[in-house]
């Protein structure tokens, strides 16, 4: 697929991502010009609505301010996600087409896990999951 990537920082985390998204056979598109996180979040998410792109990935500190530009744009839905479940969810039941991520509070292979699994739009099994695995064996946190 066609992916538009943005950043307004790099790390570990934001490498991981690209590195992931390159390994998975994706076109990587880079269609900011400016790593100011109001512009690529709008430019990315200029890039899905005009249909250069099938999907978007924004990086910023916390996601938050990405996943806002990139929202002002018309046809956008970005989703900021912070577990797979969420990713998958944001796909399944709010169509988003930008997955908006934080690049200082999500290590490396948490980041491409929720990657990968916003983009194919599978909704992982909970007892796969790690984080569910914390939240412990009470069924209101089961989906
Ligand atoms: O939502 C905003 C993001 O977390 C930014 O990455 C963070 O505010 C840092 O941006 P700046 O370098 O513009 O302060």
């Amino acid at each position: 697929m066609r992916i538009a990537f943005a950043a307004d920082d790099r790390n570990a985390t934001t490498d991981a991502v690209q590195a992931y998204l390159a390994e998975a056979g994706h076109e990587v598109l880079r269609p900011a010009a400016s790593d100011v996180w109001p512009e690529l979040g709008a430019a990315v998410g200029r890039a899905v609505a005009q249909g250069e792109a099938d999907f978007g990935v924004v990086m910023c500190w916390t996601g938050t301010g990405t996943a806002i530009a990139a929202n002002k744009v018309p046809g956008v839905r970005a989703a900021l996600a912070w577990d797979t479940w969420i990713a998958a969810g944001a796909r399944k039941w709010n169509d988003a087409n930008v997955l908006a991520l934080s690049l200082k509070r999500l290590a490396p292979d948490v980041a491409v896990e929720i990657t990968d699994v916003f983009l194919s739009g599978v909704l992982p099994d909970p007892d796969e999951s790690a984080n569910i695995a914390r939240l412990g064996e009470l069924d209101e946190f089961r989906h």
